[in-house]
């Protein structure tokens, strides 16, 4: 027993609690001796109210802290329940009060208090254990940690392999209880909220798979594995702290506990990171560029919370639990790297289920979630408490809803305050919505450091752990959790058998919930007739405020609505106006065209008609002329027979007269006359239209003559001036023909006077050859040449050689060299 320091701690505790704190350690503390009052379940009765259950620890300075004069007894612990926190100096605490604004001085109560000195073990036995209990039991618990960065969280919960925390501790117990009785199958898993999945043979086969996966990350030595049918014997083991553990411990609890139930043990770890949930046992992504995958937060039918699709494994020891637990760790780490975040900004939480089965029938589970919460370091600029968590809303959503939450969850004791709890407002608070409203106990626990130098951060987060601690928690005497969960088939519908149980089960709770309402009723009689008459006021205030919001925000949507609606369907218009002018233009083109093509067919065909009749109608002018001629004579014949035809009676127009007197007895022979005269004076018309036709075209024949005279007298003209100008060429030839000739014969002249010249020079050449024989001869060649110029028989040649010398002599007066 010695040797196992945890053990022996808890052992030490449980027989303590029952008699007297005496433990050493307490010794330097007595008010913690008040730790024995755990052992009082008296506190966890069922259907009652308790206070929310806040425990604060306090972490041990480090080596550097202390040398850093960090410790200036800012937290001093007045005894289990009570901490004073006393302001440094140079703490924006002791500046405002020294201004006279908020005092020095500050003091919290708590549940429990657990000072620097506590260990793993003291501090799980005097906060968790019992919420340990009760999840065995079938019931839901959430242990959430709060405190600033460097407080002490991670190691509360997690611990370290040889120092473990309240994690691996509760996972301890749990096998510690469920030792030997563990389901062997993997054919049942969490489903929804509360609910049982029942999983076909390739559902696990894929489980087991991604189990090994999983573990496989670990890069771990299968020897370490323990399998699952030692997995009673890994109770005697367990080695999170490398320390073996008793298993006759809470063999009470054992034998308590229904020992023809099995149970199959899941478990879950996730974080939640800047309002997104990412499960923390999904493989890591081998593409560093790609961003995890974040899971939704939903409601089953009850309206209960959940993470949609998170990674439930199957641990059949605590070795496996161990395992997961590293898993995640391992990805969280890697997750912060690859975001540039650090662990502190996220929330991790871990979370097992338990079933209880018995017969093949899951006849219960329960859910233990433990939270880490991310540091509350952000939030500590201003200086009151509702500033801090406003401004704490801009940087850490979550922190700021879980502040409100709990403020309206205190709000909730006094009941003419209760108001509305914004537990949607963000991931946490909904996930922690149905342990809030009655589903199970939640606690919380405080991590403090004693540092001067984050003085005005710790005193955050006590009036953080203030409120809590003043938030009633309402545990029903009999909560859903008590009924059997539903056991979902693959389609994700209700399975048959358990449904019957399940309809029981709810009738029952539902008749116990309507013996609640009635209290309630029978609570509130007790109040005083204007308080009643006020809190109906104020909750018709509040509702005609809620419906006016709600009527408000509807218009608005609506109106938002109606504004991007019309401004789609004016886009829309504008596209299709735009679509219809370039369809009319187009329209309008084709038609041009078409139009104009049309025209040009027409003109075409036309003007082809046109020249057919012309070809069929054309007569020569001199034809047409001839044809009219020849009738113009024909009708002036005609006309002129007439006339002679008729000179005896129509001699002239005075005879006519005359005979017009003679006979005027004679009518027959009058009216002849008449008659005739008729004609006459018709055919004279014509004759005259005739002639005048006639001299038309004689006048036009005669213009016609005249322009052909013109004509003939212009090509005439031309006619003669092109003999003219071919007499003058031919002129001009012979003139060329001539000089050309006279070119030849001075050529040939040109050509005697070179053979001349020559034969000259050779004749020259000679003399000067003779000259230079006989010394007579020697008075020069200008005298023998002279003397052959003068000599008269010479001729022509003497002339050429005269004319040669005048050459010579110049040439060599030129060149006296
Ligand atoms: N009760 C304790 N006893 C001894 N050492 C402790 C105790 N609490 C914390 N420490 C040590 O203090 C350091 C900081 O603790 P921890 O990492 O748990 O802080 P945290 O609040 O989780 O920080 P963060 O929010 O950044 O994750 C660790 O080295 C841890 O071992």
């Amino acid at each position: 027993m010695a040797a196992n320091i945890d053990l022996t701690h808890e052992g030490t505790l449980i027989v303590a609690m029952e008699s007297t704190a005496c433990d050493p350690h307490h010794a330097s503390l007595p008010e913690l001796s008040g730790l024995s009052s755990i052992t009082s379940q008296s506190e966890f009765v069922d259907g009652s109210e308790q206070q929310l259950r806040v425990y604060l620890r306090v972490r041990p300075f480090s080596k550097e802290e202390l040398n850093n004069n960090e410790d200036q007894g800012c937290v001093v612990l007045e005894n289990t329940e009570t901490a004073a926190l006393h302001a440094p100096k140079g703490s924006a605490t002791m500046k405002s009060s020294e201004k006279g604004i908020g005092q020095q001085l500050h003091k919290f109560s708590f549940t429990k208090i657990f000072g620097s000195e506590s260990t793993q073990a003291e501090f799980f036995d005097g906060t968790i254990r019992l919420q340990v209990q009760d999840f065995l039991q079938g019931r839901n618990a959430l242990v959430f940690s709060y405190g600033v960065t460097n407080a002490g969280k991670t190691h509360t919960i997690q611990g370290s392999p040889k120092d473990p925390g309240i994690l691996p501790r509760a996972l301890e117990v749990v096998f510690r209880h469920i030792n030997g009785r563990m389901y062997e199958h993997m054919d049942l898993r969490p489903y929804l909220s509360s609910d049982v999945q029942q999983l076909d043979p390739d559902q696990i086969r894929a489980e087991r798979c991604a189990k090994a996966a999983l573990f496989s990350l670990l890069k771990e030595s299968s020897r370490n594995c323990r399998s699952r049918s030692s997995s009673s014997s890994s109770i005697n083991s367990l080695s999170f702290s490398g320390v073996s553990y008793d298993q006759t411990v809470d063999s009470v609890e054992v034998a308590v506990d229904d020992v023809q139930c099995v149970y199959s043990l899941w478990v879950a770890y996730y974080e939640i990171y800047n309002e997104q949930v990412y499960d923390l046992l999904q493989p890591s992504l081998t593409n560093k560029t790609k961003r995890r995958p974040a899971l939704r937060v939903c409601e089953d039918s009850a309206g209960n919370s959940y993470v949609r699709d998170l990674r439930w494994v199957n641990i059949q020891a605590a070795e496996e639990a161990n395992k997961v637990l590293r898993v995640g760790n391992k990805n969280r780490s890697a997750a912060a790297t690859k975001m540039n975040q650090s662990s502190s900004r996220s929330h991790s939480i871990f979370t097992i289920k338990l079933m209880r089965i018995d017969g093949g029938n899951v006849n219960g589970i329960s859910e233990l979630s433990l939270c880490d919460l991310a540091g509350s370091e952000r939030c500590n600029k201003t200086k009151t408490f509702g500033e801090r968590l406003k401004e704490a809303g801009n940087i850490n959503n979550s922190l700021l809803i879980l502040g409100k939450c709990i403020a309206a969850l205190r709000n909730q004791n006094d009941r003419v305050k209760s108001s509305y709890i914004p537990f949607r407002e963000s991931k946490l608070t909904r996930l922690f919505q149905g342990v809030f409203c009655g589903r199970g106990k939640a606690s919380m626990i405080v991590n403090i450091n004693q540092c001067a130098s984050t003085y005005d951060e710790t005193l955050h987060v006590m009036k953080f752990s203030a409120v809590a601690k003043e938030v009633l928690q309402v545990i029903p005497p009999r909560s859903l959790e008590s009924l059997a969960p539903r056991l979902i088939g693959r389609d994700g519908k209700p399975l048959l058998s358990n449904s019957v149980i399940d309809c029981q089960a709810v009738d029952d709770y539902l008749s116990e919930d309507e013996l609640l309402d009635g209290d309630e009723d029978a609570d509130m009689s007790i109040l005083p007739q204007e308080e009643l008459l006020s809190l109906v006021e104020s909750l018709r205030a509040k509702l005609l405020a809620e419906r006016k919001k709600n009527l408000q925000q509807e218009i608005q949507i609506r109106r938002e609505m109606g504004d991007a609606m019309l401004q789609q369907i004016m886009e829309i218009e504008e596209i299709h106006s735009r679509q219809m002018a370039d369809l009319k233009e187009n329209y309008e083109e084709k038609m041009d065209s078409t139009f104009e093509m049309y025209k040009e067919a027409l003109k075409e065909h036309a003007y082809q008609c046109a020249l057919e009749r012309l070809e069929d109608d054309y007569v020569p002018l001199e034809e047409y002329t001839e044809v009219q001629d020849r009738e113009l004579e024909r009708r002036v014949n005609e006309l002129e027979w007439k006339q002679e035809a008729s000179a005896p009676v129509t001699a002239t127009p005075a005879s006519a007269v005359q005979q017009d007197d003679s006979t005027q007895t004679d009518p027959v022979q009058s009216s002849t006359e008449e008659m005739d005269t008729d004609r006459f004076k018709l055919l004279y018309k014509e004759k005259c239209a005739v002639e005048q036709l006639c001299a038309e075209k004689q006048e036009l024949i005669v213009s016609l003559e005249k322009r052909l005279h013109e004509l003939n007298e212009t090509l005439q003209e031309a006619g003669e001036s092109y003999m003219e100008k071919l007499a003058e060429v031919q002129n001009l030839q012979n003139k060329l023909n001539s000089q050309e000739r006279e070119a030849e014969r001075l050529q040939r002249e040109l050509t005697d006077k070179e053979g001349e010249v020559r034969a000259l020079k050779e004749e020259v050449t000679k003399l000067m050859v003779d000259s230079a024989g006989p010394p007579r001869q020697k008075r020069g060649l200008l005298v023998n040449i002279k003397e052959s110029v003068s000599t008269p028989s010479t001729g022509n040649l003497c002339r050429t050689i005269r004319k040669s010398v005048r050459t010579t002599t110049t040439s060599l007066r030129k060149k006296p060299s």
